[in-house]
């Protein structure tokens, strides 16, 4: 990997349509939150969880609360950008079970002279699974005191490199790592597939 990245997972999110804390839904022997943070940890120098007001206890990460009360995701990725030490980070949702450390090291290489490198499936942005550099903070805070809350609505603003799906899964293989969970039935779904 040509630069060093921190990895920042967004777990401050009320999970209304689950109706359960998200980060904690069992995958196998282990949370989806511990799940993914393992899969950071293969590719990133340091993990930092943005809990919002959710508490999680996790040793060797650094755990955050919001800065932007209400901020929602793009808040999170502003207080996880503040907290850290690298000038790239990879972003991500803690509801994405399939996501492979591998992906952050494809989107590294693919960084320089960019401040968010971001996948592209099926022709839309997946910016919860993205890398932002430092310098995009001002923006953030622009759109934030806006009143916006679309993470897209600050690309616009910086220099994006979009790697499409078919890229990534030359090096990655073919895999639904992009894949969320929002509800019972993404749930359901998801654990009658395989873990
Ligand atoms: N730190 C932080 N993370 C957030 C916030 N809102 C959402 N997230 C995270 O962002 C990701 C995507 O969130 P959503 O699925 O859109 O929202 P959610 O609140 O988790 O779920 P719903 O209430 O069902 O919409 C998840 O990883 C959330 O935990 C927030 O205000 N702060």
């Amino acid at each position: 990997m040509t630069v060093q990245v921190t990895g920042i997972v967004l777990a401050g999110g009320k999970s209304t349509r689950m109706n359960f804390n998200k980060a904690l839904l069992p995958c196998g022997p282990v949370t989806m939150l511990e799940k993914i943070v393992d899969e950071l940890r293969k590719s990133c120098t340091q993990v930092i969880i943005v809990a919002g007001k959710n508490e999680y206890d996790f040793r060797d990460c650094l755990v955050i609360p919001d800065i932007y009360p209400d901020g929602g995701p793009l808040g999170g990725i502003y207080a996880g950008l503040r907290a850290s030490r690298t000038e790239y980070n990879f972003c991500m949702a803690c509801d994405m079970p399939r996501f492979k450390g591998e992906l952050v090291k494809i989107l590294a290489l693919r960084a320089p002279g960019y401040q968010v490198v971001v996948p592209q499936v099926r022709g839309c942005y997946e910016p919860l699974l993205a890398l932002y550099h430092q310098s995009c903070l001002s923006v953030i805070e622009e759109v934030l005191k806006a009143g916006q809350r679309k993470i897209t609505a600050i690309y616009p603003y910086l220099k994006v490199n979009a790697v499409t799906h078919e890229e990534i899964a030359e090096k990655l293989g073919e895999s639904e790592y992009f894949l969320n969970i929002n509800t019972p039935e993404d749930w359901e779904s998801y654990r009658g597939s395989s873990f």
